[in-house]
């Protein structure tokens, strides 16, 4: 748990809806042998100690995908308490980036609409994300971005 910025025994994430100009959504499948290994998630990772949210979510992601990000915002937190650890997850919203995502560290990507997020497996914290996700897009004449 070093390096972890933690609240008690919270362990405090940064998350990453990356969105496009067709508001389709960029998700990556974790690996087989990580905490929820093998499911879909958004990109991100842990916040470490001191550390500022968008200047983890950057990091992050430029480690991840090689992606440069221009505009982001804290959209919610969404805590959850899987049976071995307790997580917040800091949504942001990725408006603006630059460069190509690719899976850096083996990760499959995929670019996927809102509604193709329903038929994906998610660890159960991210649930609420993409009910949040449908809202958004249902208000939104063009989908979330
Ligand atoms: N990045 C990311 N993590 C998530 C999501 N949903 C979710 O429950 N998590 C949880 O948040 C925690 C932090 O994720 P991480 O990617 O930095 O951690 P990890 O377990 O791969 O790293 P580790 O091997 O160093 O422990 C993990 O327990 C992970 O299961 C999500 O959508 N994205």
């Amino acid at each position: 748990m070093s390096g972890e910025q933690s609240h008690g025994s919270v362990v405090q994430v940064a998350v990453g809806v990356v969105l496009d100009a067709a508001g389709r959504v960029l998700v990556a499948r974790r690996r087989p042998e990580a905490h929820q290994g093998g499911l879909w998630e958004f990109p991100g990772g842990k916040i470490e100690a001191g550390e500022d949210l968008l200047a983890a979510l950057r990091r992050e992601l430029h480690e991840e995908l090689g992606i440069r990000v221009e505009e982001a915002r804290h959209w919610f937190t969404q805590e959850h308490r899987y049976p071995d650890k307790s997580v917040a997850l800091q949504i942001c919203l990725v408006r603006r980036f630059s460069g190509e995502p690719r899976g850096l560290e083996g990760q499959p990507l995929r670019w996927a609409s809102v509604a193709e997020l329903m038929a994906l497996s998610f660890p159960a914290a991210n649930l609420p994300i993409v009910a949040a996700l449908q809202t958004l897009s249902a208000e939104l004449p063009h989908g979330p971005a």
